[in-house]
C-alpha cells in the first residue's frame, strides 16, 4: 500500500458488440482523466456492490443499460504518494437502449484488437492489462504509481474463481462502509 493509507475504489466498463469485434470508450469531458479514452465508470455509492456501481455508473455516463456483464479483471494501483485505487474492470456483452453522448463522456467504437486502441490517449497503465481484456483472459493486476508514472507491474492472469474471490473481499468492504 501506499504511504497515505488510503484506498479509493472505481469500477471501469467496456461495452463489447454483440460479434466481439469492437469496444465502446469514452472520451472523458471532465475532471479525472479529462481526455483520455477509457471505459465508463466511477466510484461506488454508500451500499452498493461493484457490480451495481458498473451497471449505474454505464447508465449515467453513456445511456445504455448493462443485461449481461461480468468482472474481467482487476486494477490494484499503488501510489508512492497519493491514495491507492482498487479498480474492478467489466466487460459487457449485451445491453440494451441507445448509446448517449453525456455531459462526461464521448462514446466512440474502436475495433477490438491492440493497434485500433488510442494508447497515446490512455492511462499510462492500459497498455499493460488491454491485451488480457481483449483475450477474455481474467486477470489481476499490479501497479506501482509515482504521479502518472508507472515504476513496476505485475500482470496475472488468473482463473475465474480467484478473481470472485477478490471481488468478493472488495464488496465485502464496500457493503461494510469500510470505503
Ligand atoms: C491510472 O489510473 C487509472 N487507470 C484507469 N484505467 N482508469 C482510471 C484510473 N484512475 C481512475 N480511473 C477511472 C476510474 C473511473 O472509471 C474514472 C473516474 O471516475 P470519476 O471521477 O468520473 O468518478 P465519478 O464517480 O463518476 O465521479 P463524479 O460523480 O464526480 O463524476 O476513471
Amino acid at each position: 500500500m501506499g504511504t497515505s493509507g488510503k484506498i479509493k475504489y472505481f469500477s471501469v466498463v467496456v461495452p463489447f458488440s454483440s460479434d466481439g469485434s469492437q469496444i465502446l470508450l469514452g472520451r472523458k469531458k471532465r475532471g479525472m482523466g479529462e481526455g483520455l479514452w477509457n471505459g465508463f465508470g466511477g466510484k461506488p455509492e454508500k451500499g452498493e456492490t461493484m457490480g451495481r456501481c458498473a451497471h449505474r455508473e454505464l447508465q449515467e455516463e453513456s445511456g445504455i443499460d448493462a443485461t449481461e456483464y461480468e468482472c474481467a479483471g482487476i486494477l490494484y494501483m499503488d501510489d508512492t504518494a497519493g491514495p491507492d485505487y482498487h479498480i474492478p474492470v467489466y466487460r459487457v456483452t449485451k445491453y440494451t437502449g441507445e448509446i448517449a453522448e453525456t455531459e462526461e463522456m464521448e462514446p466512440q467504437w474502436f475495433g477490438a484488437s491492440e493497434d485500433c486502441l488510442p494508447y497515446d490517449k490512455m492511462y499510462a497503465e492500459a497498455k499493460l492489462w488491454w491485451p488480457n481484456m481483449l483475450a477474455n483472459t481474467p486477470f489481476v493486476a499490479k501497479f506501482l504509481f509515482e504521479g502518472e508514472r508507472v515504476l513496476s507491474h505485475d500482470v496475472q492472469s488468473v482463473g475465474r474463481e480467484v478473481l470472485g474471490e477478490h471481488m468478493d473481499r472488495i464488496d465485502e468492504i464496500l457493503l461494510a462502509g469500510k470505503a
